[in-house]
């Protein structure tokens, strides 16, 4: 559901964006990069452009904030014509996040994310209040984080400032391009997770760049896949394009395994739990395993005094133990509420436990996710028809000028 009114970091209002029979053609190029392509973005939802290497996904996002200009055609934002207004002035309302963050190596964390407010005239005592603010969005520690450089962060973290940066000033636009693309499988799925737990606080119009169908699937609201050209070869939402691929291109594109592909779509908080027996640091270990063996469980959960998960001892482990360490297992397998399916399922099989904790926003304890729960789930996800209203489907052709509907939503 978009809000498209005041947010919580911020009080701008989202705003949609059309591209209007816009085409880019490079100098010496015989074909246009992008033909002609009238593309609505819906104000506080997350378009994904997709498709094979080359087919101008990049320009396509590039020419929306003006660091590629087109040969032809319009493009608004909200109301206004933004084809003809000021780069740099349109570049500080659009946050622009580009693979591994694009962070000013020279420059700290506080600094790189400072740009932008800088620009903009703001006191240091608010520039000051909006890093911490970013950074505790972007689940940094202020304190710990703030006057790092670049180089002391991982590319995890690296990634984190950047969209921390892109958000400063608090743009009712997000660009991204491929900006996951260069950390690994367990950290991207964390990323991911990250930036749809922002979204929901923070409500943008976000465009993002991906090679990744799995990716598209998960994060978008609506995608679009592209041929050459950036020629629109369906847009439409992630439960559509899965179920009913307009044509062999797009099933090319989707790759096997649509039905395990509609696990992306369900999230942990979407599946009922099971309940656990929890331990604390410090408790006489028989007492726990006591505990476990009334329940007829198997483990126990033992947390911190802020129910955040540390350990999962079996049986045997415990029977072997006198009091309940507070050493955290880093190995445990853990998701959140909201995880895929797909992700919890990942998570699961590198651990081998056929199970994970789940936990909160708070990273709080609050129940078991079984292999069995999701095995059930995508049986229900195919049975379920796919079959969603598509009263409010974006504008999407290549085919010239389009009329513009009502508003800016
Ligand atoms: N500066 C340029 N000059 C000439 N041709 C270019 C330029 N930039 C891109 N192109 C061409 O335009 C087409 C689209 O490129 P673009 O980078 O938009 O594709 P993409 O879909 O983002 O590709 P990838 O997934 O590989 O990043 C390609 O054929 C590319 O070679």
């Amino acid at each position: 559901m978009s809000k498209n009114s005041s947010t919580a970091t911020g009080t701008s209002v989202s705003s949609r964006i059309l591209l209007d029979a816009v085409t880019k053609h490079y100098p010496g190029q015989s074909k246009p990069a992008v033909d002609g392509i009238t593309l609505e973005i819906p104000a506080g939802k997350i378009v994904m452009l997709v498709g094979p290497s080359g087919c101008g996904k990049t320009t396509t996002l590039k020419m929306i904030n003006r660091l590629i200009e087109p040969t032809e055609g319009r493009i608004t934002l909200g109301d206004e014509d933004v084809t003809n207004i000021d780069g740099d002035q349109l570049r500080r309302r659009m946050g622009y996040v580009i693979q591994a963050g694009g962070l000013f190596p020279h420059m700290t964390v506080a600094a790189n994310i400072a740009i932008v407010p800088k620009m903009l005239g703001w006191s240091k005592e608010k520039i000051k209040n909006r890093v911490d603010e970013l950074l505790e969005l972007v689940s940094l520690e202020p304190a710990m984080y703030r006057d790092r450089y670049p180089r002391e962060l991982s590319g995890g973290q690296q990634q984190r400032v950047g969209v921390a940066r892109a958000l400063a000033a608090d743009p009712p636009v997000l660009l991204m391009d491929e900006p996951f693309g260069a950390v690994d499988p367990i950290t991207r799925q964390r990323l991911q997770d990250e930036l749809l737990r922002i979204q929901e606080e923070v409500q943008k119009t976000i465009v993002f760049v991906t090679h990744d169908f799995d990716e598209a699937v998960k994060l978008g609201d609506w995608i679009v896949v592209f041929s050459e050209g950036a020629h629109i070869v369906q847009y439409d939402t992630p439960e559509r394009i899965l179920n009913e691929p307009a044509s062999s291109f797009v099933e090319d594109f989707i790759g096997a395994g649509a039905g395990l592909k509609q696990l992306t779509l369900n999230r942990v908080r979407d599946v009922e739990l099971a309940e656990a027996v929890t331990g604390s640091p410090g408790e006489m270990a028989q007492d726990v395993l006591a505990r476990v063996k009334e329940a007829g469980d198997g483990h126990a959960v033992i947390l911190d005094e802020n129910r955040r998960p540390l350990s999962w001892p079996s049986r045997r482990q415990l029977s072997r133990l006198e009091t309940i360490p507070a050493t955290p297992d880093a190995a445990i397998p853990l998701v959140t509420q909201g995880s895929t399916l797909s992700d919890a399922l990942d998570t699961m099989l590198v651990s081998s436990a056929g199970a994970a904790l789940v936990t909160d926003r708070r990273r709080s304890f609050v129940g078991v996710i079984t292999v069995e729960v999701v095995m059930e789930a995508i049986t229900r996800s195919r049975k379920a028809s796919a079959m969603a209203n598509d009263n409010d489907s974006p504008v999407g052709t290549n085919t010239g000028t389009i009329e513009v509907q009502g508003g800016t939503t």
